[in-house]
């Protein structure tokens, strides 16, 4: 029983990173999965599309769905405007408890409320729990299959309000194809395309940008 992969990371973060330095929490897991190990963090690339995104929207309430180890939630958490707030939903405890670390590192956490569970199970108790009205920014990237049935249980919980964006990562790798028909075929919703890469690599992924039209 050795480490797994997100406690290495973690220790990367740790040895790499200045605390309180969201930047360079960045840095050092780009590095970490750049040159010691692949993991599946949005990445750099990507970051950069989901970083305009976020500043353009400036959300004062946020969620995403799969937190894995945080990096894509400091990405977005760095850039939220005064009294701004992300609830990030993640179901395996050890890589909630590896992100929690991360965020704390890079001196994020009052800004961010990591909950352990899964998407389906927490959509519908999201306004009484955490007092939320509706979201402005939406960042999928939890199991590919849930990001269709996700966006409709956020539609029937009223969680979804005329300009809300939703951004979808790696919606051509793995691919999330009833999704991708769903938002660009609805009436309900606008979408574009942003091609990129998949992490670290060569292969072709790219970021989904659906606003929301009621
Ligand atoms: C799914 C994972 C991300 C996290 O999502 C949590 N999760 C799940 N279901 C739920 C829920 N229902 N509620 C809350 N959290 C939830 C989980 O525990 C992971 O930590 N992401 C990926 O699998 C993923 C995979 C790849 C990838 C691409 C090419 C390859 F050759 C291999 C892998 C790239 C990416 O960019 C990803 O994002
Ligand atoms: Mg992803």
């Amino acid at each position: 029983t050795g480490t797994t992969r997100p406690q290495r990371l973690l220790r990367a973060v740790q040895e790499r990173a200045t605390r309180g330095d969201s930047e360079s929490v960045i840095a050092a897991i780009d590095h970490f999965c750049r040159h010691q190990e692949w993991a599946m963090n949005v990445g750099d690339e990507k970051g950069f599309i989901l970083d305009s995104v976020v500043s353009e929207v400036s959300p004062q309430t946020a969620l995403e769905l799969g937190t894995y180890c945080g990096y894509s939630t400091v990405r977005i958490a760095r850039l939220l405007p005064p009294g701004g707030h992300l609830i990030t939903l993640e179901f395996n405890p050890n890589y909630a408890a590896v992100a929690r670390q991360v965020i704390a590192w890079a001196g994020l956490e009052d800004m961010v409320q990591v909950v352990e569970g899964a998407s389906g199970d927490w959509i519908p108790h999201l306004r009484e729990h955490f007092g939320i009205e509706s979201f402005d920014f939406v960042f999928l990237d939890h199991w590919k299959e849930l990001y269709l049935p996700d966006i409709k249980l956020l539609e029937e919980c009223g969680l979804l309000r005329k300009g809300t964006v939703l951004l979808a990562d790696n919606v051509v790798c793995p691919g999330t194809p009833d999704y991708l028909e769903y938002v660009r075929k609805s009436q309900s919703y606008e979408s574009h395309y942003f091609g990129s890469h998949l992490e670290y690599t060569r292969a072709e992924d790219g970021l989904e940008k659906s606003v929301y039209l009621g």
